[in-house]
């Protein structure tokens, strides 16, 4: 399968999941690496940070950020959750992204990782609020709410909002199922300078048949 310039080096097998937009990939110049880290409980809810500054501010999103000299991704994933959550968790990959922006020399691969247990006590930090959402139906597979219903109510779950989408990157909701369905992803997409999405692409590794 022919995968959008920038995703070229995964090679694993692959099906379509996504595709739009109309104009043609935007060009960049380099490519910086970011991370980015979600704790999901249960299966059932996820931990998100309100972003308070900088890049992405106002919305709703995993926790990470660049990847310094010298680190792996993981070793970043790690940090970053530390530094943004207060949290540690044993994080995995479980997908890679690819952003560029009109205008923008740099574009952004994000390796995204996910754990389903942490340790340390959730802490807002000068850059993120943390808060837990409870994942709605319909992004999770279609075996998934039925599974959940068969098992004894969980206290505080149903308490919780569900994921605010709508205060998300526009890119979320493409891959957000992919990863609470523990598929491996890959997508691209492109944004305008006003942070509107030009053209998408994303894929997943195929459903056991
Ligand atoms: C365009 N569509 C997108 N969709 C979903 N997530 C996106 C994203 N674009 C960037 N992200 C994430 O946003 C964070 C920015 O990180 P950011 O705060 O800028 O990095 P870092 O903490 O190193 O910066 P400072 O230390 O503040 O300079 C980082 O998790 C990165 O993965």
């Amino acid at each position: 399968m022919a995968l959008p310039p920038g995703l070229s080096y995964y090679d694993g097998p692959l099906v379509e999941t996504a595709n739009g937009g109309v104009s043609d990939w935007v060009e960049y110049k380099n490519v910086k690496a970011y991370t980015n880290a979600f704790v999901i409980v249960d299966d059932t809810k996820v931990l998100l940070g309100l972003k308070k500054r900088g890049f992405g501010r106002g919305l709703w999103n995993g926790f990470g950020g660049k990847v310094d000299l010298g680190e792996t991704p993981l070793q970043a994933a790690v940090r970053e959750l530390e530094e943004e959550a207060g949290i540690t968790a044993p994080l995995e990959q479980c997908g890679t992204l690819f952003f560029a922006v009109d205008g923008v020399e740099a574009a952004f691969n994000i390796d995204v990782f996910r754990a389903h247990e942490y340790t340390g006590t959730i802490t807002e930090s000068d850059e993120m609020r943390p808060q837990w959402f409870s994942i709605q139906g319909d992004l999770l597979p279609p075996s998934k709410p039925s599974a959940t219903l068969d098992r004894a109510p969980q206290e505080g779950i149903a308490a919780l909002p569900p994921i605010p989408l709508e205060q998300m990157w526009a890119d979320d909701e493409f891959w957000l199922p992919l990863m609470f369905a523990r598929r491996y992803f890959v997508g691209r997409a492109d944004f305008s300078a006003d942070n509107k999405m030009l053209k998408w692409w994303f894929g997943a590794a195929p459903l056991p048949s």
